[in-house]
C-alpha cells in the first residue's frame, strides 16, 4: 500500500478527494505546517476543496462599524447591511488570507465565493422572518469546483449563496461545506476546528474526545445539552451529508500535527460521525 493507500475513492472514479471546513475560530491558528501539509497532498494528486467560515471577524468588523449583530439557533441574523460586512469579510478578507497563505507554502488556490459563476444558489432558510437574509443551498455547481481541481488549483469558497433574481444569502460554512461534499460526491468531509472533537462528560467529570459517534448519539447528545451552540450546525450538516454519498464526517483540531494525512489514512483521530 502507498502512503495514501488509505484513501477512498469518490464515485465519479478512482480521484482522491476530500472536501474540508476551516472554521473561522480557528483559522488565525492554523498554523504553517497545515498549509505546508497541504501544499504536500496536493503535489502528491490529492483533490482538496475548502469551505472557509469566518463568524468572529464578522463580528470584530460589525462591532468596530457600530453594526448590532446577534444569533437565532446559531445563525446570524443578517440584513443587507450585515451582509454587506459578511461578504466584505469571508469573500474578502478571510477568502484571500486563506488563499494566501496556501500560496506562502507553494500550494495553488483559486479564491471565490458562491456568488461566483452562481457556484452555490440559495433561498431563505424557513425562519427568514427571524434571520433574515440567511440562506440555505439550492444546488452547487460542482462542475465549477471540478474545473478548478482539473487546473491544478484548490478552490477556496467563501459560505454566501446568490438566487435567481440576483439577492444574496449569507449560508452557514457548515452547511455550504455539507452542501459542496454532497455535491461534489467527496467520500469525506474533514471539519476543521478548535477543539479536538466532539467532546463528552466522562464519569470522573473530565473531558473526553468520542472517537466516533452515530445519527442517534448525536440527537441525544443535542437534547441533552452537551452539544450546543457552534458544534450543532457541525453536526446537523454532517448528518445531512451523510445520508448521502458522503460516508464519513470528521471533526478535528486542526493545529494537530499532520492531521490531514491522519485523517485520510484512517488514525483515529478527532470525532467521526458515520451512518448507523
Ligand atoms: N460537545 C461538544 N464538544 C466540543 N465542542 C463543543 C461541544 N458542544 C459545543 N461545542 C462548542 O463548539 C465550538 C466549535 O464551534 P465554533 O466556535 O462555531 O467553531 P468554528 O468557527 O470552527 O465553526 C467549540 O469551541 C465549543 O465551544
Ligand atoms: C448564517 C450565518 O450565521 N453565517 C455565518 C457565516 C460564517 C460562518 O459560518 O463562520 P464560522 O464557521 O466561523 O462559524 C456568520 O454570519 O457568522
Amino acid at each position: 500500500m502507498t502512503q495514501n493507500g488509505a484513501f477512498k475513492e469518490n464515485s465519479a472514479g478512482n480521484e482522491r478527494m476530500f472536501v474540508m471546513k476551516c472554521g473561522g475560530s480557528t483559522l488565525t491558528a492554523l498554523p504553517d505546517s497545515f498549509f505546508d501539509e497541504l501544499r504536500h497532498l496536493q503535489e502528491d494528486g490529492v483533490k482538496a476543496v475548502i469551505v472557509h467560515g469566518g463568524g468572529p471577524a464578522i463580528s470584530d468588523n460589525l462591532a468596530r462599524l457600530g453594526i448590532a449583530s446577534s444569533f437565532v439557533n446559531g445563525l446570524r441574523v443578517t440584513t443587507e447591511e450585515v451582509l454587506d460586512v459578511v461578504e466584505m469579510t469571508l469573500s474578502g478578507s478571510i477568502n484571500k488570507a486563506i488563499v494566501r497563505r496556501i500560496q506562502g507554502s507553494g500550494g495553488r488556490a483559486i479564491g471565490l465565493s458562491g456568488v461566483d459563476g452562481n457556484l452555490i444558489t440559495a433561498a431563505p432558510v424557513a425562519n427568514s422572518n427571524e434571520v433574515g437574509l440567511v440562506g440555505y443551498v439550492t444546488e452547487v455547481k460542482a462542475e465549477i469546483v471540478a474545473g478548478i481541481l482539473a487546473l491544478g488549483y484548490i478552490p477556496v469558497i467563501a459560505p454566501l449563496g446568490v438566487d435567481a433574481a440576483g439577492q444574496r444569502y449569507n449560508i452557514n460554512a457548515d452547511t455550504a461545506a455539507g452542501a459542496v461534499a454532497s455535491y461534489m460526491q467527496s467520500p469525506q468531509m474533514i471539519v476543521v476546528t478548535d477543539v479536538p472533537g466532539i467532546l463528552t462528560t466522562a464519569e470522573d467529570g473530565s473531558k473526553k474526545v468520542l472517537p466516533s459517534v452515530t445519527v442517534a448519539q448525536i440527537d441525544q447528545m443535542i437534547d441533552s445539552g452537551e452539544i450546543y451552540g457552534g458544534m450543532i450546525p457541525k453536526v446537523r450538516s454532517a448528518v445531512d451529508c451523510i445520508q448521502g454519498s458522503v460516508s464519513e464526517v470528521v471533526i478535528v483540531d486542526g493545529k494537530e500535527p499532520g492531521v490531514l494525512r491522519r485523517v485520510l489514512s484512517g488514525e483515529i483521530i478527532g470525532t467521526r460521525i458515520v451512518r448507523g
